[in-house]
């Protein structure tokens, strides 16, 4: 898809929930879906008729924020239940003013949450808490995990990079990862997804074909990312005080951030071995957006022009994987507020290398939006619904 044809998804998002509504019985129909039980709840729409029943779990943080701001336009997702942790107790509107108008349930803290009226959550918590949380929810439910949590296949190496040892090994085994674009048929079929982490996905999407067509070197893959503030989360922390963030660029988690194994867990499967990575985070005075800057090496005989064309190929009948057109810069302003990913392939100067930007929004694609395309695919719905949003620029 070329930046003319971007243009026509980002100004000609014209699709009528009627539509979406016959899509959806269409595929309702398709995977012999229960029939809709038509329920009165607080959602996006109050008192509005949904027929799936939504959880929150975090909903005073950054990415739970996020999923209700997405929800607000679902036309078949309702929420039922929010909760928090020192915010239980509180209205959403004292906590988030800008959801204040969707008459949503209060806060509550899990351990006081009734799961018997709700079919699916988004589990928005801090790596570490969330194992012990998903292991004591019932199994009527579907989930998508935002945590780190059930990302690593290997429990050992989650112990490594996270420092305490793994609280659901058994629930590991059920999950299953959830970059769309890649496993989209293990995803229909899920109970538990683990929804990558933001940097992952921006650095997974380009590099998963272009690994698995064999046109790229697998041992010195060089990552240089940047992210907006919010992908700290909300909670106070000094390392994201305005005054340590503006006017500056921050280094951190150099030699050894956690997303490390997640990436390379991805692309070795890509590859079917072994792959390394060096890749340096940074956060930058922005609240949310991220860019991931990727510089690899052309297989023997490749040319960049190959690269382009596989990604072109692989992404083609993609609605939010999107290649620019030739020689146009990604920028997080083009998909501020959006599920897209938007991605293009430079030649080095040098010769035999290439480099590759990836842009995302890091609480979209590389959080809640990502999470809401999931669950679609796992009620059987077409995993765009509610997810139509036009950049947010200037
Ligand atoms: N921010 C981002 O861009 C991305 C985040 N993620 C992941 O998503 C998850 C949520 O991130 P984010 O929204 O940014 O985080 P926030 O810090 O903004 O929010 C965390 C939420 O979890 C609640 N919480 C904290 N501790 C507990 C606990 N012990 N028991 C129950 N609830 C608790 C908080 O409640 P309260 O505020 O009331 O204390 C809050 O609602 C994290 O695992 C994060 O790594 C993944 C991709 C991108
Ligand atoms: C700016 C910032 O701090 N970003 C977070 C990543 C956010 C994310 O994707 O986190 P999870 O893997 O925890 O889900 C970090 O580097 O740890």
């Amino acid at each position: 898809m070329n930046a003319t044809a971007l243009g026509s998804i980002c100004f000609n998002i014209g699709h009528s929930w009627e539509k979406e509504v016959a899509k959806v019985s269409k595929v309702r129909k398709q995977h012999d879906w229960k029939p809709i039980v038509k329920c009165s709840i607080k959602g996006g729409n109050s008192t509005s008729q949904k027929a799936v029943r939504v959880g929150v779990l975090g909903a005073s943080g950054y990415t739970g924020a996020e999923v209700l701001r997405l929800l607000a336009n679902h036309p078949q997702f309702g929420v039922a239940l929010l909760t928090a942790d020192r915010k239980a107790g509180q209205s959403i509107a004292s906590v988030f003013p800008h959801l204040g108008t969707q008459n949503l349930p209060d806060l509550v803290a899990v351990k006081d949450a009734n799961f018997s009226d709700v079919d699916a959550v988004f589990c928005c918590l801090p790596h570490g808490t969330t194992q012990e949380i998903i292991k004591g929810l019932p199994k009527h439910l579907k989930i998508v995990d935002l945590s780190a949590d059930f990302r690593l296949r290997d429990i050992s190496e989650y112990e490594e990079w996270y420092g305490q040892p793994h609280r659901a090994p058994e629930l590991q085994k059920e999950a299953v990862y959830g970059l769309t674009e890649v496993l989209r048929e293990d995803i229909k079929n899920a109970r538990l997804v683990a929804n990558p982490g933001c940097y992952p996905t921006s650095i997974q999407l380009p590099l998963v074909p272009l690994i698995k067509a064999n046109l790229i070197g697998t041992e010195n893959i060089i990552i240089d990312a940047k992210s907006g503030v919010s992908g700290a989360g909300r909670s106070a922390k000094e390392n994201i005080l305005f005054t340590e963030v503006v006017e500056g660029i921050n280094s951190y988690g150099v030699t050894r951030h956690r997303h490390v194994p997640e990436t390379e867990q991805g692309l070795a499967d890509a590859a079917r071995s072994k792959v390394t990575i060096s890749f340096t985070p940074h956060l930058i005075p922005m609240s949310r957006g991220m860019q991931s800057t990727i510089y690899v090496e052309l297989a023997p005989g490749v040319r960049v022009e190959d690269l382009y064309q596989q990604l072109k190929l692989s992404y083609q009948d993609e609605e939010f994987v999107v290649l620019l057109e030739n020689g146009a810069i990604p920028r997080t302003h083009s998909v501020k507020g959006t599920n897209y990913c938007l991605i293009n392939v430079f030649p080095d100067r040098i010769p035999g290398r290439a480099i590759i930007i990836s842009v995302i929004d890091n609480l979209v694609k590389g959080a809640s939006g990502q999470a809401l395309q999931n669950l679609n695919l796992m009620l059987g719905y077409p995993e765009n619904l509610g997810l139509h949003y036009q950049p947010l620029f200037p």
